[in-house]
């Protein structure tokens, strides 16, 4: 764990002393979008194109946010049109390595040790957090944006003209609700369950997890009459709370504290759960070894011993008896 700083890598865990024990996430810095036609998206530069093989992708399959463009890429038919690298689940004093080994992978592109070596590439002076995912452009040789709920945004839509998907999963209509929806869900569930982990006072982390579990509680009573978060249609929304949820049990319920209540507790939350996961394509998505190892590994400071549980026992290919609640 650590940050580039000047183009040169510093080995530091995040500072949550300045904000009295709370863990702040920092914004992303690379912002640009790929468009059908290269016009710039809402921020950044343009010039980026849809096209087939030239866009590359950096991901982790522990990281939730890497998560979320991973199943983008496989809902949305663009597994022969983006390549991919994907790094070790261990994340330590160099940040994000590269090794060719139980489903991680070399990067495709450079050959580099580490991921860090690849935003130098792109700004050779860059200071800041070296995060996944990465969406990188082979043509003009730069990072297209680190910003996950952007680059499932881009592949929702761009590459349709060469694709031919119909699958429209941020549609014109629900605009206003899903940012509405999305903004609770990172707040209190996708950044939620790190506020808790990470907390290094009492306080900070009793004020992450009880607005948690007020919104899982919230979200169970919603989906009990819903298949999905907005009905019969299912959207971004689900797939961002997916990705915290597939990884609440096994990592997040422990290693994180976040232990009011287990998914599994929840009826509808977790016959949601099997559902989505049960979408084709998406299970490929869940590697829970890289999940777990990542985690309970990673965090030397959250658990010394670096020892990974070998439960709970999962049940994710269960019936799930949500297709009445689809119409
Ligand atoms: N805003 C980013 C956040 C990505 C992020 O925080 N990724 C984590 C892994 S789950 C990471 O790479 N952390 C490394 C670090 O913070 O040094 C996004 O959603 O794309």
């Amino acid at each position: 764990m650590g940050r580039l700083v000047d183009g040169i890598w510093q080995d530091v865990w995040y500072d949550t002393k300045s904000t009295s024990g709370h863990f702040k996430r920092a914004d992303a810095s690379f912002r640009n979008w790929v468009t059908a036609d290269g016009a710039p998206g809402p921020t950044g530069t343009g010039g980026f194109k849809a096209e087939a093989g030239r866009y590359h992708l950096y991901v982790s399959y522990a990281c939730p946010w890497a998560h979320r463009t991973l199943i983008f890429r496989a809902l949305k038919g663009l597994k022969d049109l983006i390549t991919v690298s994907v790094v070790d689940p261990l994340m330590l004093s160099n940040g994000w390595e590269f090794h060719d080994r139980e489903g991680a992978t070399i990067d495709h592109l450079f050959g580099s040790d580490f991921l860090w070596q690849v935003y130098v590439k792109a700004a050779p002076t860059f200071s800041g957090r070296v995060t996944v995912p990465v969406l990188w452009d082979k043509q003009t040789n730069t990072i297209v944006s680190n910003e996950s709920s952007e680059i499932i945004r881009m592949f929702n839509s761009a590459f349709d003209g060469l694709t031919g998907s119909t699958l429209d999963m941020h549609p014109q209509d629900l605009h206003v609700e899903i940012d509405e929806i999305n903004t609770r869900i990172y707040d209190t569930v996708n950044n939620g369950v790190y506020k808790a982990g990470f907390a290094t006072t009492q306080e900070a982390y009793e004020s992450a997890v009880y607005p948690l579990f007020e919104t899982l509680d919230w979200l169970e009573e919603r989906l009990t009459d819903r298949r999905y978060l907005f009905g019969a249609r299912v959207t971004e929304a689900d797939w961002r709370l997916f990705t915290t949820l597939v990884r609440f049990d096994p990592v997040y319920v422990g290693h994180f504290k976040c232990n009011i209540r287990r998914i599994a507790d929840y009826p509808a939350l977790s016959a949601y759960l099997r559902d989505l996961y049960q979408t084709p394509g998406v299970a490929e998505t869940v590697e829970m070894r890289h999940i777990k190892h990542h985690y309970y590994r990673s965090h030397t400071m959250i658990n010394p011993t670096g020892v990974v549980p070998v439960g709970p026992q999962l049940n994710l290919t269960a019936p799930h008896d949500r297709e009445r609640l689809g119409a």
